[in-house]
């Protein structure tokens, strides 16, 4: 035996005693016989799981248990794998495979589970597989449209034709580049685009070059190496492509992509293969690509922010979404779909709809008149005072600019500033609104019910 000293620690290796004190700790049950058949060793959970005790050792095997299979791999040298087992009231698999020194078969060895244990393992490999597969079903969940073609509410002309150019579009794989304000429903389209296609069963991707930081995107859209980077394990991951692939991935915001990338990102396009950062090799992946932007890209350019090469490679469909300001005709209906036939709203309110200017297009609409409906109460009208502060000034302003109001809102419009004005110099107290009820003439609980009316606090 040799005896190392390392650290103050005394080890044994390169003996037999050590590889039996490894044998001895094993989970698995061995036994082990020579070129003759003898059996040399066996280790005690082989004791525990066949009830082979150790005197077996030094006994030809067959003669102790003749069914055995070890033999018939001593003689052929050919391993066998998850032999089922079965003795007295014992269940095992067995995996067997010749003892190999120097190109000669010096003896076999069986390594045993207790079917239990199998078992259980092939249990939990069960409840695995199906966690990843409830996992997946709700990735592709996730990766599956919202919105299709009849969602996208349309009323004037030119957005009748982009549908309809839309739906050609769909039934192919060509590349489409979607242009227009922020909120103006490129993102609609694009889902719409996608469900309409051959590729509507498999995933859509959807992703913001602009919400991910410059020096991750590269990362996100192909993926990374697996392997060891400064002695660490690095576990390997598809990006956006691969996991876009038979699909559509939906690039939004192209426009705030930078260089680099996007002479990346045309390479790909153009061999139909990523390759993933920290790899050699090529994968091939198949992605319908739709692009979108708000930004001009062809300004892009000019200041060159943006590939020429790579805008010809998106842009083969050019959708230009036109702002909400230029289809009038359709906030009313699109107001309407909102509100889901479950509020009323008052005439003058939908004339000023249409006449705002909706810098921040229909995603506007919708962040208004979600706050209108927090706001109204029950068996109330929608009307201009149950919108948001800088709203209710542009309807003030547009009507100034008239120099008309309609009567009851002129009336809304000076109780409020009367209201405004007498609470001004008034205090928190019950006491203190009491007195401004009484200058004014009426109760106290009518002055709380105006100031919940105007929002006064
Ligand atoms: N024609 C339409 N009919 C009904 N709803 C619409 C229409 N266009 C857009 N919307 C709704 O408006 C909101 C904004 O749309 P979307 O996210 O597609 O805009 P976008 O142009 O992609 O915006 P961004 O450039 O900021 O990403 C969404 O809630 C969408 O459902």
């Amino acid at each position: 035996m040799v005896l190392n000293v390392n650290k103050g620690m005394v080890t044994i290796e390169g003996t037999v005693e050590w590889w039996k004190a490894i044998v001895e700790s094993m989970n698995d049950g061995v036994l082990v016989i020579d070129q003759a058949g003898i059996v040399r060793t066996i280790n005690p959970e082989y004791t525990r799981i066949t009830g082979v005790t150790p005197d077996i050792i030094g006994k030809p095997l067959v003669s102790y248990r003749p069914g055995a299979r070890l033999p018939e791999t001593l003689a052929s040298g050919k391993s066998q794998v998850g032999v089922y087992r079965k003795t007295h009231d014992r269940e095992y698999v067995v995996d067997m495979a010749p003892v190999v020194v120097n190109d000669e078969i010096v003896g076999a060895v069986s390594v045993c589970k207790s079917l239990n244990e199998v078992q259980l393992l092939t249990l939990e490999l069960e409840k695995q597989r199906q966690k990843v597969k409830e996992l997946q079903e709700r990735m592709s969940a996730l990766h599956r449209v919202r919105y299709t073609f009849d969602d996208i509410i349309r009323a004037e002309s030119n957005m009748q034709d982009i549908v309809s150019i839309a739906k050609k579009t769909a039934a192919t794989d060509l590349p489409v580049l979607i242009g227009g304000e922020s909120g103006t429903g490129k993102e609609l389209f694009a889902h719409a685009i996608h469900h309409a296609s051959l590729r509507s069963d498999k995933p859509f991707i959807a992703v913001n070059c602009s919400a991910i930081p410059s020096d991750l995107i590269e990362n996100e859209l192909f993926g990374h190496f697996e392997g060891v980077l400064y002695s660490k394990p690095v576990i390997g991951k598809a990006g956006l492509f691969e996991m876009a692939d038979g699909g559509t991935l939906f690039l939004d915001e192209i426009g705030d992509l930078s260089l680099d990338v996007q002479a990346k990102l045309l390479r790909v396009l153009q061999e139909g293969a990523i390759r993933r950062v920290g790899e050699v090799e090529e994968r091939r992946v198949d992605v319908r690509i739709i692009a979108s932007t708000h930004r001009d890209l062809q300004q892009l350019i000019t200041k060159g922010l943006f590939r020429n090469d790579l805008l010809y490679r998106l842009n083969t469909i050019d959708l230009q979404i036109p702002p909400l300001r230029e289809r009038k005709k359709e906030i009313p209906l699109i107001a309407q779909s909102l509100l889901a036939d479950r509020f009323e709203v008052e005439e003058n309110v939908l004339k000023f709809l249409t006449q705002y200017d909706w810098p921040g297009n229909i995603r506007e609409l919708r962040n208004v008149l979600d706050y209108a409906k927090c706001l109204v109460d029950e068996n109330e009208r929608i009307s201009i005072r149950h919108f948001p502060d800088f709203m209710q000034k542009q309807h003030t302003l547009l009507n100034e600019e008239k120099g008309i109001l309609p009567l009851h809102e002129a009336v809304e419009v000076a109780e409020k500033q009367i209201l405004e004005t007498s609470l001004q110099s008034c205090g928190p107290t019950v006491g203190e609104r009491q007195e401004v009820a009484d200058l004014l003439g009426i109760s106290l609980a009518t002055l709380y019910n105006k100031m919940k009316k105007y929002n006064i606090k």
